[in-house]
């Protein structure tokens, strides 16, 4: 199972530690494509003065491309997450954004409406249900 994880970089790294934890509990599921997106070490700047932008861009469709699945921390709002997002529904690939209400923001219409309750799922969770979710999702995926 290769395993897509989007989160927010240039669009702000205060969740990052949260990241971190999902990517560790999504490889209890498969392969993580993106684990750079849980790294500390990878700040609000990026990875553009090592990678340059074009080739992050090309990286990540073509690992977008190769997914099984995509999961998508959407708290933070981040123009690439909402990218990557829009590139995966038109690639139909099986799509669980996870968002907290509890930060005071209002998902994007564009998230929240795009939820059709097989291919493109948006759970409301706190912390401490991550593990849960990710749990129930994956199995589930696994027994379709
Ligand atoms: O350096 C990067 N590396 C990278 O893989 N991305 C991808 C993965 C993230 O899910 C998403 C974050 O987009 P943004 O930087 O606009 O918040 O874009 C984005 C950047 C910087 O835009």
């Amino acid at each position: 199972m290769l395993i897509y994880f989007c989160g927010s970089i240039r669009g702000g790294r205060d969740d990052v530690r949260l990241y971190e934890r999902i990517v560790k509990h999504l490889k209890a599921f498969g392969r993580v494509l993106t684990e750079h997106v849980g790294e500390s070490r990878i700040t609000e700047k990026g990875e553009g003065a090592v990678l340059g932008d074009k080739a992050i861009h090309d990286r990540d469709v073509d690992w977008l491309n190769s997914a099984d699945v995509v999961v998508a921390e959407v708290t933070q709002p981040s123009l690439g997450v909402g990218y990557e997002l829009g590139r995966a529904v038109a690639m139909q690939k099986k799509i669980l954004c996870l968002f907290r209400s509890s930060s005071g923001r209002v998902l994007s219409a564009m998230v929240r409406g795009a939820e059709d309750g097989s291919l493109f799922l948006v759970k409301e969770y706190t912390e401490d249900q991550m593990e849960g979710i990710l749990k129930d999702y994956f199995s589930a995926l696994s027994n379709n």
